[in-house]
């Protein structure tokens, strides 16, 4: 049987006002798999991101994730996805268990079933014996950790995290892949934009967006072989240089 991808999504633009956010970028995932959107800031990473989620509407494009059109169906996917923002969308003044409830009832998930779900996730989280901590007094690491418990409590099979590990300690940034491995091991396809070489190296598919186009997408050391270069920080910078090189000689960027 032919397993459709659980990300596909075509031409996909954004436009804010005048600003080309996200060009034309056209994306297959395969289930299972860990995919880093890699970039520099303001390249549009998070942008397709919210496209892909449900939560941004593309200006034009279109796409399909986990079966569900994004234009059309983006509320389900909202609520079949597990997402993780920047700034984890935890409440602070809430503990780890009052955040965990409040997401298990966004997702709809109830008595034994939810309680079953709370107390696996606190495990996979180490959060055990915190549970009545305050999550405003945690520290990054382990509010990570909490957040990603609250995106998996209703078993999406599909997880989409956005720079989940800025500002993290690097222990606790080892424990979240961790994590994450064992998670796409699991099935779970994993979505991740991230600033860290060491993290893509990891990914089995990586995808480098630039001033919002997609300059190159694949396999990490497939993408290094091709491009003859040890690093994919090297790969980067060529890819950079060729692109302002192009530009140059187009006479100027869409951006903007
Ligand atoms: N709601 C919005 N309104 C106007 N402009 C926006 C909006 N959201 C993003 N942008 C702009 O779109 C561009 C792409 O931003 P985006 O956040 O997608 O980049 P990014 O690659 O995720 O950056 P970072 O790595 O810093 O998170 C930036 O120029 C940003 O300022």
């Amino acid at each position: 049987m032919i397993e459709l991808p659980v990300i596909a999504c075509e031409h996909l633009t954004k436009r804010f006002g005048h600003l080309l956010a996200v060009d034309n970028i056209s994306l297959t995932i395969a289930k299972g798999s860990i995919v880093g959107f890699l970039g520099p800031n303001g390249s549009g990473k998070s942008t397709v991101i919210r496209m892909l989620s449900g939560i941004l509407t593309p200006s034009s494009g279109k796409g399909q994730v986990l079966g569900y059109d994004i234009l059309t169906e983006s509320e389900r996917i909202k609520h079949k996805i597990g997402y993780m923002s920047q700034k984890f969308s935890l409440y602070e003044e809430l503990t780890v268990k009052e955040n965990l409830d409040f997401y298990a009832g966004i997702y709809g998930l109830h008595g034994a079933k939810a309680k079953q779900r709370k107390e696996e996730l606190i495990a996979m989280a180490g959060l055990a014996g915190r549970e009545k901590q305050v999550s405003g007094s945690l520290s990054g690491g382990w509010k990570q950790r909490l957040a990603l418990a609250c995106a998996l409590l209703h078993e999406p099979d599909l997880l989409i995290l956005d720079e989940p590990t800025a500002g993290v300690d690097p222990v606790s940034r080892r424990l979240f892949w961790n994590v994450i491995r064992q998670l796409a091991r699991q099935g779970i396809t994993v979505l991740v934009s991230t600033h860290y070489m060491d993290e893509a190296e990891t990914c089995d598919q990586i995808s480098f967006i630039f001033f919002g186009k997609l300059l190159i997408t694949g396999a990490p050391k497939a993408l290094k072989e091709v491009a003859q270069v040890a690093t994919l920080d090297d790969l980067f910078v060529q890819l950079v240089q060729s692109q302002e090189n192009q530009e140059f000689l187009g006479g100027g960027s869409t951006h903007g």
